[in-house]
Protein backbone atom coordinates (compact mmCIF):
# COMPACT_ATOMS: atom_id res chain seq x y z
CA UNK A 1 0.00 0.00 0.00
CA UNK A 2 1.38 3.20 -0.84
CA UNK A 3 1.08 6.70 1.06
CA UNK A 4 0.52 9.48 -0.79
CA UNK A 5 2.98 12.61 -0.39
CA UNK A 6 1.48 15.85 0.83
CA UNK A 7 2.15 18.77 -0.77
CA UNK A 8 3.00 21.86 1.49
CA UNK A 9 0.18 23.11 1.31
CA UNK A 10 -2.01 20.39 2.36
CA UNK A 11 0.03 19.37 4.86
CA UNK A 12 -0.87 22.85 6.66
CA UNK A 13 -4.31 23.08 5.79
CA UNK A 14 -5.01 19.40 6.71
CA UNK A 15 -8.44 19.29 8.78
CA UNK A 16 -7.75 17.71 12.41
CA UNK A 17 -9.95 17.18 14.73
CA UNK A 18 -9.26 21.06 16.33
CA UNK A 19 -12.17 22.29 18.17
CA UNK A 20 -11.27 25.58 17.48
CA UNK A 21 -9.21 26.56 14.08
CA UNK A 22 -6.01 28.18 15.73
CA UNK A 23 -4.11 28.56 12.45
CA UNK A 24 -3.99 32.64 12.64
CA UNK A 25 -3.93 34.63 9.29
CA UNK A 26 0.02 34.41 8.95
CA UNK A 27 -0.50 31.22 8.10
CA UNK A 28 -0.08 32.33 4.29
CA UNK A 29 2.51 34.45 4.62
CA UNK A 30 4.47 31.64 7.14
CA UNK A 31 4.08 29.22 3.96
CA UNK A 32 5.63 31.38 1.69
CA UNK A 33 8.75 31.11 3.95
CA UNK A 34 9.17 27.70 4.33
CA UNK A 35 7.91 26.48 0.71
CA UNK A 36 10.59 24.62 0.11
CA UNK A 37 12.20 21.97 2.06
CA UNK A 38 14.30 19.97 -0.52
CA UNK A 39 16.13 21.42 -3.70
CA UNK A 40 17.69 19.12 -5.66
CA UNK A 41 20.84 19.87 -7.18
CA UNK A 42 20.84 17.83 -10.12
CA UNK A 43 23.42 16.07 -11.58
CA UNK A 44 24.08 14.58 -15.27
CA UNK A 45 21.16 15.18 -17.45
CA UNK A 46 19.25 17.90 -14.95
CA UNK A 47 18.06 14.63 -13.13
CA UNK A 48 18.85 14.04 -9.67
CA UNK A 49 20.91 11.20 -8.91
CA UNK A 50 19.41 8.56 -6.32
CA UNK A 51 21.60 6.12 -5.03
CA UNK A 52 19.93 2.45 -4.08
CA UNK A 53 21.72 0.75 -1.51
CA UNK A 54 20.19 -2.27 0.07
CA UNK A 55 17.69 -4.69 -2.85
CA UNK A 56 14.20 -2.61 -3.53
CA UNK A 57 11.66 -3.58 -5.47
CA UNK A 58 11.25 -3.57 -9.30
CA UNK A 59 8.15 -1.31 -8.78
CA UNK A 60 9.89 1.10 -6.37
CA UNK A 61 12.52 1.23 -8.99
CA UNK A 62 10.74 1.76 -11.96
CA UNK A 63 9.12 4.72 -10.17
CA UNK A 64 12.24 6.26 -9.28
CA UNK A 65 13.75 5.94 -12.74
CA UNK A 66 11.18 7.85 -14.59
CA UNK A 67 12.26 11.40 -12.39
CA UNK A 68 16.12 10.54 -11.40
CA UNK A 69 19.42 8.61 -12.44
CA UNK A 70 19.03 6.11 -10.38
CA UNK A 71 22.42 3.94 -8.84
CA UNK A 72 21.67 0.72 -7.72
CA UNK A 73 25.04 -0.46 -5.64
CA UNK A 74 24.48 -2.93 -2.88
CA UNK A 75 26.84 -4.32 -0.29
CA UNK A 76 28.84 -1.28 -0.34
CA UNK A 77 31.38 -0.66 2.09
CA UNK A 78 31.26 2.21 4.81
CA UNK A 79 34.32 3.74 2.64
CA UNK A 80 32.77 3.21 -0.67
CA UNK A 81 29.05 4.62 0.30
CA UNK A 82 30.70 8.10 1.89
CA UNK A 83 32.42 8.23 -1.58
CA UNK A 84 29.43 7.46 -4.04
CA UNK A 85 27.66 9.63 -1.41
CA UNK A 86 28.97 12.88 -3.11
CA UNK A 87 27.53 12.57 -6.04
CA UNK A 88 23.79 11.58 -4.87
CA UNK A 89 20.61 14.13 -4.25
CA UNK A 90 18.99 10.51 -2.42
CA UNK A 91 19.79 7.76 -0.69
CA UNK A 92 17.16 4.57 -0.10
CA UNK A 93 18.10 1.94 2.36
CA UNK A 94 16.42 -0.70 4.53
CA UNK A 95 18.18 -2.02 7.92
CA UNK A 96 20.88 -3.49 6.58
CA UNK A 97 23.17 0.30 5.96
CA UNK A 98 24.27 2.59 8.59
CA UNK A 99 23.82 5.72 7.68
CA UNK A 100 25.48 8.04 10.39
CA UNK A 101 26.93 11.32 10.93
CA UNK A 102 29.83 10.15 8.00
CA UNK A 103 27.63 9.93 5.23
CA UNK A 104 25.98 13.18 6.04
CA UNK A 105 29.47 14.73 6.45
CA UNK A 106 30.94 13.22 3.15
CA UNK A 107 27.52 14.25 1.43
CA UNK A 108 29.08 18.05 1.66
CA UNK A 109 25.49 19.19 1.26
CA UNK A 110 24.21 17.24 -1.82
CA UNK A 111 22.46 14.45 -0.64
CA UNK A 112 18.60 16.10 0.51
CA UNK A 113 16.54 13.44 1.62
CA UNK A 114 17.36 9.29 2.83
CA UNK A 115 14.45 6.89 2.61
CA UNK A 116 14.45 4.18 4.47
CA UNK A 117 11.96 1.19 3.07
CA UNK A 118 10.68 -0.09 6.05
CA UNK A 119 9.59 0.96 9.50
CA UNK A 120 12.60 1.16 12.13
CA UNK A 121 14.77 3.93 11.62
CA UNK A 122 17.23 2.98 13.73
CA UNK A 123 19.92 2.38 11.67
CA UNK A 124 19.92 6.18 10.31
CA UNK A 125 21.18 8.91 12.31
CA UNK A 126 18.23 11.33 12.44
CA UNK A 127 20.61 14.22 14.68
CA UNK A 128 23.24 14.39 12.08
CA UNK A 129 20.51 14.09 9.02
CA UNK A 130 18.58 17.15 10.61
CA UNK A 131 21.98 19.07 11.38
CA UNK A 132 23.13 18.60 7.82
CA UNK A 133 19.62 19.95 6.23
CA UNK A 134 18.51 16.11 4.91
CA UNK A 135 14.97 14.86 5.16
CA UNK A 136 14.74 11.48 6.55
CA UNK A 137 11.34 9.66 5.59
CA UNK A 138 10.02 5.88 5.64
CA UNK A 139 7.58 3.68 4.62
CA UNK A 140 5.87 2.73 7.66
CA UNK A 141 2.58 0.35 6.56
CA UNK A 142 3.18 -1.66 3.36
CA UNK A 143 5.30 -4.25 5.50
CA UNK A 144 2.82 -4.65 8.62
CA UNK A 145 1.16 -7.48 7.42
CA UNK A 146 4.22 -9.53 6.37
CA UNK A 147 5.97 -8.90 9.82
CA UNK A 148 2.70 -10.21 11.28
CA UNK A 149 2.59 -13.44 8.90
CA UNK A 150 6.24 -13.78 9.89
CA UNK A 151 5.05 -13.99 13.54
CA UNK A 152 2.43 -16.50 13.32
CA UNK A 153 5.17 -18.56 10.84
CA UNK A 154 6.97 -18.35 13.85
CA UNK A 155 4.69 -19.40 16.28
CA UNK A 156 3.12 -22.51 14.21
CA UNK A 157 7.11 -23.76 13.25
CA UNK A 158 8.02 -23.39 16.28
CA UNK A 159 4.83 -25.24 18.05
CA UNK A 160 5.67 -28.26 15.74
CA UNK A 161 9.61 -27.92 15.82
CA UNK A 162 9.93 -27.74 11.95
CA UNK A 163 13.12 -25.95 11.64
CA UNK A 164 14.76 -28.64 14.00
CA UNK A 165 12.72 -31.79 12.30
CA UNK A 166 13.51 -30.47 8.76
CA UNK A 167 16.98 -30.15 10.16
CA UNK A 168 17.25 -33.82 11.78
CA UNK A 169 15.72 -35.49 8.20
CA UNK A 170 18.08 -33.51 6.33
CA UNK A 171 21.12 -34.91 7.75
CA UNK A 172 19.52 -38.93 7.18
CA UNK A 173 17.08 -39.03 10.51
CA UNK A 174 13.64 -40.02 10.84
CA UNK A 175 13.21 -38.99 14.85
CA UNK A 176 9.38 -38.94 15.16
CA UNK A 177 9.24 -39.00 18.74
CA UNK A 178 11.62 -36.70 19.04
CA UNK A 179 9.76 -34.15 17.75
CA UNK A 180 6.28 -34.21 18.90
CA UNK A 181 4.88 -30.35 19.25
CA UNK A 182 2.02 -28.70 20.89
CA UNK A 183 -1.05 -27.19 20.10
CA UNK A 184 -2.08 -24.07 19.84
CA UNK A 185 -5.63 -24.55 19.80
CA UNK A 186 -7.15 -23.38 23.41
CA UNK A 187 -3.97 -21.56 24.25
CA UNK A 188 -2.84 -18.35 25.61
CA UNK A 189 -1.17 -16.26 23.73
CA UNK A 190 -0.04 -12.67 24.89
CA UNK A 191 0.33 -10.01 22.14
CA UNK A 192 3.26 -7.49 23.79
CA UNK A 193 2.36 -4.26 21.75
CA UNK A 194 -1.17 -4.03 20.29
CA UNK A 195 -0.26 -1.65 16.96
CA UNK A 196 0.06 -2.32 13.78
CA UNK A 197 2.07 -5.66 13.55
CA UNK A 198 0.50 -6.94 16.94
CA UNK A 199 -3.39 -6.15 16.30
CA UNK A 200 -2.85 -8.72 12.91
CA UNK A 201 -1.05 -11.32 14.73
CA UNK A 202 -3.93 -10.97 17.58
CA UNK A 203 -6.50 -11.05 14.81
CA UNK A 204 -4.66 -14.28 13.15
CA UNK A 205 -4.56 -16.36 16.28
CA UNK A 206 -7.79 -15.70 17.17
CA UNK A 207 -8.29 -17.65 14.19
CA UNK A 208 -6.40 -20.78 14.98
CA UNK A 209 -8.35 -20.83 18.05
CA UNK A 210 -6.45 -19.31 20.33
CA UNK A 211 -7.17 -17.36 23.62
CA UNK A 212 -5.74 -13.94 22.86
CA UNK A 213 -5.06 -11.71 25.62
CA UNK A 214 -2.70 -8.11 24.99
CA UNK A 215 -0.82 -5.68 26.99
CA UNK A 216 -0.84 -2.20 25.72
CA UNK A 217 -1.14 0.43 27.58
CA UNK A 218 -1.81 3.12 24.65
CA UNK A 219 -3.65 1.28 22.52
CA UNK A 220 -7.72 1.98 22.34
CA UNK A 221 -10.03 -0.83 24.17
CA UNK A 222 -12.50 -0.54 21.83
CA UNK A 223 -10.04 -2.09 18.99
CA UNK A 224 -9.01 -4.86 21.06
CA UNK A 225 -12.27 -5.83 22.03
CA UNK A 226 -13.54 -5.79 18.46
CA UNK A 227 -11.43 -8.59 17.65
CA UNK A 228 -12.26 -10.89 20.50
CA UNK A 229 -8.75 -9.31 22.32
CA UNK A 230 -8.53 -8.48 26.07
CA UNK A 231 -6.36 -5.56 26.89
CA UNK A 232 -4.70 -6.77 30.36
CA UNK A 233 -1.95 -5.42 32.38
CA UNK A 234 1.58 -6.68 31.63
CA UNK A 235 1.44 -8.84 35.03
CA UNK A 236 -1.69 -10.30 33.80
CA UNK A 237 -0.27 -10.77 30.17
CA UNK A 238 2.94 -12.55 31.24
CA UNK A 239 1.57 -14.43 33.67
CA UNK A 240 -1.09 -16.12 32.08
CA UNK A 241 0.34 -16.71 28.60
CA UNK A 242 1.61 -19.68 27.32
CA UNK A 243 3.01 -18.16 24.22
CA UNK A 244 4.13 -14.58 24.11
CA UNK A 245 4.29 -12.51 20.92
CA UNK A 246 6.66 -9.17 20.97
CA UNK A 247 5.30 -6.20 18.89
CA UNK A 248 6.48 -3.40 20.42
CA UNK A 249 8.85 -0.61 19.54
CA UNK A 250 12.62 -0.40 21.08
CA UNK A 251 12.13 2.12 23.66
CA UNK A 252 13.58 2.98 27.07
CA UNK A 253 10.76 1.61 28.51
CA UNK A 254 10.70 -1.77 26.58
CA UNK A 255 14.49 -2.10 26.51
CA UNK A 256 15.17 -5.72 28.06
CA UNK A 257 11.06 -5.47 29.04
CA UNK A 258 11.54 -9.60 29.18
CA UNK A 259 14.62 -10.04 31.72
CA UNK A 260 15.33 -13.19 34.46
CA UNK A 261 12.92 -11.20 36.93
CA UNK A 262 10.14 -10.76 34.18
CA UNK A 263 10.89 -14.66 33.00
CA UNK A 264 10.70 -15.75 36.09
CA UNK A 265 7.02 -14.61 36.60
CA UNK A 266 5.91 -16.40 33.52
CA UNK A 267 4.39 -19.80 33.23
CA UNK A 268 7.02 -22.65 32.85
CA UNK A 269 7.51 -23.62 29.63
CA UNK A 270 6.37 -20.62 28.25
CA UNK A 271 7.07 -19.94 24.58
CA UNK A 272 8.16 -16.56 22.87
CA UNK A 273 8.44 -15.22 19.61
CA UNK A 274 10.17 -12.00 18.54
CA UNK A 275 9.90 -10.44 15.20
CA UNK A 276 10.33 -6.46 16.86
CA UNK A 277 13.48 -5.95 17.68
CA UNK A 278 16.01 -7.75 19.41
CA UNK A 279 17.04 -5.45 22.30
CA UNK A 280 13.24 -5.77 23.52
CA UNK A 281 14.82 -9.18 25.09
CA UNK A 282 17.75 -9.66 27.22
CA UNK A 283 19.42 -12.54 25.74
CA UNK A 284 21.78 -13.63 28.10
CA UNK A 285 18.65 -13.83 30.54
CA UNK A 286 16.78 -15.40 27.73
CA UNK A 287 19.36 -18.13 27.44
CA UNK A 288 18.93 -18.77 31.40
CA UNK A 289 15.42 -19.11 30.86
CA UNK A 290 15.82 -21.41 27.82
CA UNK A 291 18.59 -23.66 29.96
CA UNK A 292 16.41 -23.97 32.80
CA UNK A 293 13.08 -24.32 30.99
CA UNK A 294 11.35 -21.54 32.43
CA UNK A 295 10.65 -20.80 28.55
CA UNK A 296 10.46 -23.86 26.58
CA UNK A 297 11.26 -22.59 23.34
CA UNK A 298 11.75 -19.16 21.71
CA UNK A 299 11.50 -18.05 17.93
CA UNK A 300 13.47 -15.06 16.55
CA UNK A 301 13.75 -13.01 13.54
CA UNK A 302 15.75 -9.81 15.61
CA UNK A 303 18.96 -9.91 17.38
CA UNK A 304 20.71 -6.88 19.64
CA UNK A 305 23.66 -7.02 17.01
CA UNK A 306 22.41 -7.93 13.19
CA UNK A 307 23.69 -9.98 11.95
CA UNK A 308 24.38 -12.00 15.55
CA UNK A 309 27.99 -13.02 15.97
CA UNK A 310 28.89 -16.35 14.34
CA UNK A 311 28.40 -18.90 17.60
CA UNK A 312 25.79 -16.95 19.47
CA UNK A 313 24.34 -19.23 21.87
CA UNK A 314 20.59 -18.17 20.89
CA UNK A 315 21.11 -18.93 17.54
CA UNK A 316 22.72 -22.68 17.95
CA UNK A 317 20.08 -23.47 20.75
CA UNK A 318 18.27 -26.56 20.18
CA UNK A 319 14.65 -24.67 21.34
CA UNK A 320 15.03 -21.64 18.97
CA UNK A 321 14.22 -21.15 15.80
CA UNK A 322 16.26 -18.34 13.93
CA UNK A 323 15.45 -16.54 10.98
CA UNK A 324 17.59 -13.61 9.60
CA UNK A 325 15.28 -10.48 9.83
CA UNK A 326 13.19 -12.08 7.35
CA UNK A 327 10.07 -10.17 9.52
CA UNK A 328 9.06 -7.48 5.84
CA UNK A 329 10.86 -9.79 3.48
CA UNK A 330 8.12 -11.23 1.18
CA UNK A 331 7.93 -10.05 -2.41
CA UNK A 332 4.01 -8.27 -1.93
CA UNK A 333 5.61 -6.43 0.71
CA UNK A 334 8.94 -5.37 -0.61
CA UNK A 335 7.32 -3.96 -3.62
CA UNK A 336 4.51 -2.16 -1.63
CA UNK A 337 7.81 -0.65 0.80
CA UNK A 338 9.58 0.68 -2.62
CA UNK A 339 7.06 2.04 -4.17
CA UNK A 340 5.70 3.73 -0.51
CA UNK A 341 9.41 4.76 -0.70
CA UNK A 342 9.50 5.88 -4.03
CA UNK A 343 6.78 8.28 -4.12
CA UNK A 344 8.35 9.66 -0.60
CA UNK A 345 11.53 10.29 -2.01
CA UNK A 346 10.55 11.48 -5.49
CA UNK A 347 8.36 14.03 -4.10
CA UNK A 348 10.86 15.49 -1.61
CA UNK A 349 13.37 15.83 -4.20
CA UNK A 350 10.10 17.90 -5.92
CA UNK A 351 9.50 20.27 -2.85
CA UNK A 352 6.51 18.29 -1.59
CA UNK A 353 6.76 16.78 2.09
CA UNK A 354 6.20 13.27 2.79
CA UNK A 355 3.44 12.28 5.06
CA UNK A 356 6.34 9.91 6.66
CA UNK A 357 8.86 12.44 6.76
CA UNK A 358 10.61 11.79 10.22
CA UNK A 359 12.59 15.01 10.41
CA UNK A 360 12.23 18.51 9.09
CA UNK A 361 14.04 21.48 10.31
CA UNK A 362 11.23 23.45 9.50
CA UNK A 363 10.16 26.66 12.09
CA UNK A 364 11.04 29.74 10.74
CA UNK A 365 13.67 31.11 13.21
CA UNK A 366 11.61 34.13 14.35
CA UNK A 367 8.74 32.02 14.93
CA UNK A 368 11.04 29.51 17.13
CA UNK A 369 12.97 32.08 18.84
CA UNK A 370 9.97 33.10 20.56
CA UNK A 371 8.07 30.25 20.76
CA UNK A 372 10.98 28.25 21.89
CA UNK A 373 10.49 27.85 25.78
CA UNK A 374 6.98 26.53 25.32
CA UNK A 375 8.19 24.31 22.53
CA UNK A 376 9.76 22.46 25.02
CA UNK A 377 6.93 23.12 28.07
CA UNK A 378 4.91 21.55 25.68
CA UNK A 379 7.11 18.48 24.66
CA UNK A 380 7.62 17.72 28.59
CA UNK A 381 4.01 18.16 29.17
CA UNK A 382 2.62 15.74 26.89
CA UNK A 383 5.76 13.40 27.96
CA UNK A 384 4.49 13.71 31.94
CA UNK A 385 1.42 13.45 31.08
CA UNK A 386 1.51 9.94 29.11
CA UNK A 387 3.63 8.44 31.64
CA UNK A 388 0.49 8.90 34.08
CA UNK A 389 -1.37 6.76 32.32
CA UNK A 390 -1.73 3.20 33.46
CA UNK A 391 -4.81 1.80 31.29
CA UNK A 392 -8.23 2.31 30.81
CA UNK A 393 -9.26 2.87 27.19
CA UNK A 394 -6.11 3.98 25.42
CA UNK A 395 -4.64 6.91 24.59
CA UNK A 396 -7.13 8.70 22.59
CA UNK A 397 -8.42 12.20 23.47
CA UNK A 398 -6.03 14.72 24.23
CA UNK A 399 -7.01 18.48 24.71
CA UNK A 400 -4.31 20.90 24.76
CA UNK A 401 -5.24 24.56 26.57
CA UNK A 402 -3.17 27.81 25.78
CA UNK A 403 -4.30 30.80 28.01
CA UNK A 404 -3.05 33.60 26.45
CA UNK A 405 -3.78 37.07 26.48
CA UNK A 406 -2.78 37.62 22.71
CA UNK A 407 -4.89 37.70 19.85
CA UNK A 408 -5.42 34.17 18.27
CA UNK A 409 -4.45 35.63 14.85
CA UNK A 410 -1.37 36.28 16.61
CA UNK A 411 -0.29 33.06 18.08
CA UNK A 412 0.73 29.78 15.92
CA UNK A 413 0.20 27.09 18.09
CA UNK A 414 0.95 24.67 15.17
CA UNK A 415 4.47 23.89 16.74
CA UNK A 416 3.54 23.41 20.34
CA UNK A 417 0.02 21.02 19.24
CA UNK A 418 3.23 19.16 17.19
CA UNK A 419 5.64 19.36 20.67
CA UNK A 420 2.52 17.77 22.75
CA UNK A 421 1.76 15.05 20.34
CA UNK A 422 5.77 14.46 19.94
CA UNK A 423 5.93 14.07 23.86
CA UNK A 424 3.10 11.65 23.82
CA UNK A 425 3.95 9.54 21.19
CA UNK A 426 7.79 9.27 21.30
CA UNK A 427 8.01 7.54 24.59
CA UNK A 428 5.80 4.69 23.53
CA UNK A 429 6.73 4.37 19.64
CA UNK A 430 9.25 4.43 17.54
CA UNK A 431 7.81 6.70 15.53
CA UNK A 432 9.72 10.40 15.15
CA UNK A 433 7.47 13.40 15.57
CA UNK A 434 7.70 16.46 14.06
CA UNK A 435 5.93 19.89 12.75
CA UNK A 436 5.32 17.49 9.47
CA UNK A 437 4.62 13.96 10.77
CA UNK A 438 2.87 14.84 14.29
CA UNK A 439 -1.11 15.21 12.86
CA UNK A 440 -0.78 13.02 10.60
CA UNK A 441 0.69 10.00 13.36
CA UNK A 442 -1.64 10.91 15.87
CA UNK A 443 -4.23 10.65 13.61
CA UNK A 444 -3.21 6.95 12.64
CA UNK A 445 -2.82 5.83 16.47
CA UNK A 446 -6.30 7.27 16.63
CA UNK A 447 -5.24 10.06 18.68
CA UNK A 448 -7.57 13.06 18.70
CA UNK A 449 -6.35 16.25 19.83
CA UNK A 450 -8.51 18.87 20.81
CA UNK A 451 -7.19 22.65 21.40
CA UNK A 452 -9.12 25.26 23.38
CA UNK A 453 -7.87 28.77 23.60
CA UNK A 454 -8.24 30.33 26.83
CA UNK A 455 -8.28 34.20 26.18
CA UNK A 456 -6.62 36.28 29.07
CA UNK A 457 -7.33 40.33 29.79
CA UNK A 458 -3.81 41.87 30.34
CA UNK A 459 -0.57 42.54 28.75
CA UNK A 460 0.53 40.28 26.02
CA UNK A 461 4.12 40.50 26.25
CA UNK A 462 4.70 36.88 26.77
CA UNK A 463 2.79 34.64 23.74
CA UNK A 464 1.35 32.05 26.36
CA UNK A 465 0.74 32.41 29.95
CA UNK A 466 0.16 28.26 30.50
CA UNK A 467 -0.47 25.10 28.87
CA UNK A 468 -2.68 22.89 30.05
CA UNK A 469 -2.56 19.10 28.72
CA UNK A 470 -5.38 16.38 29.74
CA UNK A 471 -5.89 12.91 28.73
CA UNK A 472 -9.40 11.47 28.95
CA UNK A 473 -11.11 8.09 29.64
CA UNK A 474 -7.65 6.65 30.83
CA UNK A 475 -6.55 5.44 33.84
CA UNK A 476 -3.79 7.28 36.66
CA UNK A 477 -0.67 5.37 38.17
CA UNK A 478 -0.59 8.65 40.35
CA UNK A 479 -4.47 9.30 40.95
CA UNK A 480 -3.50 13.09 42.11
CA UNK A 481 -3.14 13.43 39.02
CA UNK A 482 -6.75 13.15 37.75
CA UNK A 483 -9.08 16.27 37.18
CA UNK A 484 -12.48 16.70 39.02
CA UNK A 485 -14.04 15.48 35.66
CA UNK A 486 -11.19 12.43 35.76
CA UNK A 487 -8.82 13.63 32.87
CA UNK A 488 -4.90 13.44 33.84
CA UNK A 489 -4.34 16.94 33.81
CA UNK A 490 -0.95 18.70 33.93
CA UNK A 491 -0.07 22.10 33.41
CA UNK A 492 3.02 23.73 33.14
CA UNK A 493 4.69 28.17 32.31
CA UNK A 494 7.60 29.74 31.31
CA UNK A 495 8.73 31.00 34.32
CA UNK A 496 11.92 33.49 33.95
CA UNK A 497 12.32 31.40 30.41
CA UNK A 498 12.45 28.00 32.02
CA UNK A 499 9.58 25.44 31.63
CA UNK A 500 7.74 24.94 34.94
CA UNK A 501 5.30 22.73 36.21
CA UNK A 502 2.67 24.28 37.68
CA UNK A 503 -0.20 21.78 38.90
CA UNK A 504 -0.95 18.62 38.80
CA UNK A 505 -4.72 16.97 38.90
CA UNK A 506 -6.07 19.40 41.73
CA UNK A 507 -2.42 20.25 43.27
CA UNK A 508 -0.64 23.69 42.51
CA UNK A 509 3.01 22.78 42.49
CA UNK A 510 6.03 24.31 41.45
CA UNK A 511 9.32 22.18 39.78
CA UNK A 512 11.19 23.40 37.18
CA UNK A 513 11.21 20.61 34.11
CA UNK A 514 14.80 19.50 34.49
CA UNK A 515 15.82 16.40 34.30
CA UNK A 516 13.06 13.95 36.18
CA UNK A 517 10.56 14.68 38.53
CA UNK A 518 9.37 12.89 41.82
CA UNK A 519 5.37 13.21 42.41
CA UNK A 520 4.48 12.39 46.02
CA UNK A 521 0.97 12.46 47.83
CA UNK A 522 1.09 12.53 50.95
CA UNK A 523 -0.77 13.69 54.36
CA UNK A 524 0.16 17.28 54.73
CA UNK A 525 2.77 17.12 57.82
CA UNK A 526 5.95 18.72 58.29
CA UNK A 527 9.37 17.45 57.66
CA UNK A 528 8.12 15.94 54.81
CA UNK A 529 10.65 17.54 52.71
CA UNK A 530 13.36 16.91 54.83
CA UNK A 531 12.82 13.02 54.90
CA UNK A 532 12.29 12.54 51.44
CA UNK A 533 15.59 14.79 50.67
CA UNK A 534 17.42 13.39 52.83
CA UNK A 535 16.71 9.40 51.19
CA UNK A 536 17.63 11.19 47.73
CA UNK A 537 21.14 12.90 49.63
CA UNK A 538 22.01 8.96 51.05
CA UNK A 539 22.27 7.74 47.41
CA UNK A 540 24.03 11.66 45.82
CA UNK A 541 20.77 12.41 44.11
CA UNK A 542 20.88 15.99 43.08
CA UNK A 543 17.79 17.41 44.32
CA UNK A 544 16.73 20.71 41.74
CA UNK A 545 13.24 21.43 43.14
CA UNK A 546 11.12 20.91 45.38
CA UNK A 547 7.55 21.92 46.14
CA UNK A 548 4.16 21.15 47.92
CA UNK A 549 0.74 22.37 46.94
CA UNK A 550 -1.98 21.59 49.19
CA UNK A 551 -5.66 21.48 49.37
CA UNK A 552 -5.63 22.77 52.63
CA UNK A 553 -3.22 22.88 55.66
CA UNK A 554 -3.01 18.60 57.75
CA UNK A 555 -4.78 17.82 54.37
CA UNK A 556 -3.69 15.99 51.55
CA UNK A 557 -0.52 17.52 49.81
CA UNK A 558 1.44 16.30 46.58
CA UNK A 559 5.23 17.27 46.79
CA UNK A 560 6.80 17.51 43.23
CA UNK A 561 10.74 16.89 43.69
CA UNK A 562 12.55 18.03 40.46
CA UNK A 563 15.84 15.32 40.33
CA UNK A 564 19.08 15.46 38.41
CA UNK A 565 19.81 11.58 38.08
CA UNK A 566 17.74 8.55 38.12
CA UNK A 567 17.27 7.59 41.55
CA UNK A 568 17.86 3.41 42.20
CA UNK A 569 14.90 1.13 42.74
CA UNK A 570 15.99 0.80 46.19
CA UNK A 571 15.56 4.52 46.91
CA UNK A 572 12.25 5.06 45.15
CA UNK A 573 11.39 1.90 47.52
CA UNK A 574 12.30 3.85 50.53
CA UNK A 575 10.30 6.72 49.65
CA UNK A 576 7.38 4.64 48.98
CA UNK A 577 7.83 3.34 52.24
CA UNK A 578 7.85 6.56 54.34
CA UNK A 579 4.44 5.81 55.96
CA UNK A 580 2.29 9.28 55.20
CA UNK A 581 3.21 8.99 51.79
CA UNK A 582 -0.07 7.47 49.81
CA UNK A 583 1.43 7.39 46.30
CA UNK A 584 4.05 7.97 44.65
CA UNK A 585 5.30 8.00 40.83
CA UNK A 586 8.66 8.51 39.33
CA UNK A 587 8.58 10.90 36.03
CA UNK A 588 11.49 10.91 33.06
CA UNK A 589 11.50 14.11 31.04
N1 LIG B 1 10.99 -8.18 11.89
C1 LIG B 1 10.67 -7.28 10.96
O1 LIG B 1 11.10 -7.37 9.83
C2 LIG B 1 9.73 -6.17 11.32
C3 LIG B 1 8.83 -5.65 10.37
C4 LIG B 1 7.96 -4.61 10.74
C5 LIG B 1 8.01 -4.11 12.03
N2 LIG B 1 8.93 -4.58 12.90
C6 LIG B 1 9.01 -4.08 14.27
O2 LIG B 1 7.82 -4.48 14.96
C7 LIG B 1 7.53 -3.55 16.01
C8 LIG B 1 6.07 -3.11 15.93
O3 LIG B 1 5.87 -2.43 14.72
P1 LIG B 1 4.47 -1.70 14.41
O4 LIG B 1 4.56 -1.24 13.02
O5 LIG B 1 3.37 -2.58 14.87
O6 LIG B 1 4.59 -0.46 15.41
P2 LIG B 1 3.38 0.38 16.05
O7 LIG B 1 3.97 1.66 16.49
O8 LIG B 1 2.21 0.37 15.13
O9 LIG B 1 2.97 -0.51 17.34
C9 LIG B 1 3.74 -0.57 18.51
C10 LIG B 1 2.78 -0.68 19.70
O10 LIG B 1 3.55 -0.86 20.88
C11 LIG B 1 2.89 -0.14 21.93
N3 LIG B 1 3.82 0.13 23.03
C12 LIG B 1 4.78 1.09 23.10
N4 LIG B 1 5.41 1.02 24.29
C13 LIG B 1 4.82 0.00 24.97
C14 LIG B 1 5.03 -0.57 26.26
N5 LIG B 1 5.98 -0.10 27.07
N6 LIG B 1 4.24 -1.61 26.64
C15 LIG B 1 3.29 -2.10 25.82
N7 LIG B 1 3.02 -1.59 24.59
C16 LIG B 1 3.80 -0.56 24.18
C17 LIG B 1 2.40 1.13 21.25
O11 LIG B 1 1.33 1.70 21.98
C18 LIG B 1 1.94 0.60 19.89
O12 LIG B 1 0.56 0.30 19.92
C19 LIG B 1 8.56 -2.42 15.83
O13 LIG B 1 9.65 -2.68 16.69
C20 LIG B 1 9.02 -2.56 14.39
O14 LIG B 1 10.28 -2.00 14.16
C21 LIG B 1 9.77 -5.61 12.58
O1 LIG C 1 11.71 -1.92 10.55
C1 LIG C 1 11.30 -2.61 9.62
O2 LIG C 1 10.59 -2.17 8.68
C2 LIG C 1 11.61 -4.06 9.63
O3 LIG C 1 12.42 -4.40 10.69
C3 LIG C 1 12.14 -4.58 8.32
O4 LIG C 1 13.47 -4.21 8.07
P1 LIG C 1 14.08 -4.54 6.61
O5 LIG C 1 13.51 -3.54 5.67
O6 LIG C 1 15.56 -4.39 6.75
O7 LIG C 1 13.68 -5.92 6.26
Amino acid sequence: MATTPLSLSSVFSSKLSTTHSIFPTRRKELNRRRIIVVTSSAGGGGKPTILVAEKLGQAGIDLLRKFANVDCSYDLSLEELCTKISLCDALIVRSGTKVGRDVFESSRGRLKVVGRAGVGIDNVDLAAATEYGCLVVNAPTANTVAAAEHGIALLTAMARNVAQADASIKSGKWMRSKYVGVSLVGKTLAVLGFGKVGSEVARRARGLGMHVITHDPYAPADRARAIGVELVSFEVAISNADFISLHLPLTAATSKMLNDETFARMKRGVRIVNVARGGVIDEEALLRALDSGIVAQAALDVFTVEPPVKDNKLVLHESVTATPHLGASTMEAQEGVAIEIAEAVVGALQGELAATAVNAPMVPPEVLRELKPYVVLAEKLGRLAVQLVTGGSGVNAVKVTYASSRSPDDLDTRLLRAMVIKGIIEPISSVFINLVNSDYVAKQRGVKISEERMVLDGSPENPIEYITVCIANVESRFASALSASGEIKVEGRVKQGVPSLTKVGLFGVDVSLEGSVILCRQVDQPGMIGRVGSILGDENVNVSFMSVGRIAPGKQAVMAIGVDEQPSKETLKRIGDISAIEEFVFLKL
